[in-house]
């Protein structure tokens, strides 16, 4: 196994420093290393962060390969900085059993690019009928925790309970997609000025903020562990706060997209903005930037959601809801909370390695962890274009924007995913 000297570093924004990388183990944190049998990787100039971790991805392998496979996701993840994505049951078929985990667990071992952690759904075909075999999942070699049926929400709120009952006996997590169908029948944009000006059904905050409050309280009710997925509301934001003020067991995530992005962009009918929850207004920007500030919102997850061209170069209302996320997220966050690098390692790498239970993961490059990092140039700047993402989708809302920083290497146990911005394999 080769030994990396990266000179010259700051890690997570303190002063430079020396790491060197050996046996899959940040191995020595300190100035003027040497080793004469290292490979240097000049680091002036760059940022050190453990590992990325995403809560939210979608892989679509099983099922839509053409959109995405474990192994293009993985690259994809890689290259945005990542070192473990959680990977939805949206699939087909869907994740609900044992023996689809285990594929896709086993898809990302061979890819080798990121740790792949199957998320398992809530409920058997997503259908949200009856539970699927959460226990089974636990026990497979995957050794599930985190079950969703995201893209549906689990509307019945027995179902719920009975799911965030199931899963305490072995501390998991029901994260939940908020979002009361009944409220959203046909909708096709958030639902506000501009759906009224445009003409298209709205999506309302309420029908995602009704089920967060329920949920809170069944968590409560039950003592389990709640993950709210992709929040995008101001009033979702209050509902979590008022929750986590009393101690309920919840935590929230929020999309590079909802931080940035507002439902002004429907007005160009392009279906790249087209994604679920849609975007909101300036002022919930503003509240979830807050939040995540705060805490109240504990991770920055990406809700990568690739589409084939036919299900997004078409009329708006029949795309499919959904943008990528793996490659950007990094430098949307940049964009939007500025150098801040302790709160960037907090809500993209080490509350969401806790949260997923990811040991090795979301820990700080320090003698004896495993070497899962990222090397960043935040004074990089770089234009997206969609024809250059691994991803094997280009929706993209970000094509042809100048964003800042780039990820100029990351490491997975001490061996490289990527060196000088490029992917190793
Ligand atoms: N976030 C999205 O807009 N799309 C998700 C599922 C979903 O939440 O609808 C997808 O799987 O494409």
């Amino acid at each position: 196994m080769t030994a990396y000297l990266i000179a010259n570093v700051s890690v997570v924004g303190a002063a430079p420093t020396d790491l060197l990388i050996r046996d899959g183990v940040v191995a020595e944190v300190g100035p003027d290393l040497s080793a004469s049998d290292a490979t240097v990787v000049d680091g002036t100039g760059l940022v050190a962060l453990p590992g990325l971790v995403d809560l939210h991805t979608h892989l679509r392998e099983p099922g839509r390969e053409d959109a995405e496979t474990v192994e293009s996701g993985s690259r994809a993840a890689a290259l945005g900085g990542y070192t473990a994505v959680c990977a939805m049951a949206n699939t087909s078929p869907v994740a609900d059993t044992a023996g689809v985990v285990e594929q896709v667990w086993r898809l990302g071992r061979e890819a080798g690019l990121v740790d792949v952690q199957p998320i398992g759904a809530v409920t058997v075909g997503l259908a949200g009928e009856r539970l699927a075999e959460l226990g089974a999942m636990a026990d497979s070699a995957a050794r599930v925790r985190i079950f969703s049926d995201d893209g549906h929400c689990v509307a019945d709120p027995k179902l719920m309970r009975r799911a965030l009952e199931y899963v305490k006996a072995f501390d998991g997590i029901i994260a939940q997609h908020a979002e009361e169908p009944r409220l959203t029948e046909g909708a096709q944009m958030h639902e506000g000025e501009v759906s009224t000006r445009l003409g298209l059904i709205g999506w309302p905050a309420v029908a995602e903020e009704a089920i967060i409050a329920r949920d809170v309280l069944l968590a409560e009710h039950v003592g389990s562990r709640l993950h709210v997925c992709h929040v995008s509301t101001a009033g979702s934001v209050e509902v979590l706060r008022q929750a986590k003020a009393r101690g309920v067991r919840v935590t929230a995530e929020v999309t590079p997209h909802h931080l940035l992005l507002t439902d002004e962009r429907a007005q160009t009918y392009d279906p790249v903005f087209k994604v679920n929850p849609p975007l909101r207004t300036a002022a919930d920007i503003a509240a979830l930037r807050a939040a995540l500030a705060d805490g109240v919102i504990d991770v920055i997850a990406t809700d990568h959601a690739p589409h084939a061209v036919e299900d997004k170069e078409c009329e708006w209302a029949y795309a499919r809801p959904g943008m990528l996320g793996l490659e950007t997220a990094l430098s949307i966050a940049l964009d939007v909370l500025g150098p801040e690098w302790d709160l960037i390692a907090e809500r993209m790498s080490r509350t969401p390695a806790r949260i997923a239970g990811l040991t090795g993961h979301g820990v700080d490059p320090a003698p004896g962890v495993p070497a899962n990092l990222t090397l960043i140039d935040p004074a990089a700047r770089r234009t997206i274009e969609p024809a250059e993402l691994a991803s094997r989708s280009r929706n993209t809302p970000y094509a042809r924007m100048t964003l800042p920083g780039r990820i100029v290497a990351t490491f997975l146990r001490g061996e490289p995913t990527v060196l000088d911005g490029k992917a190793v394999k």
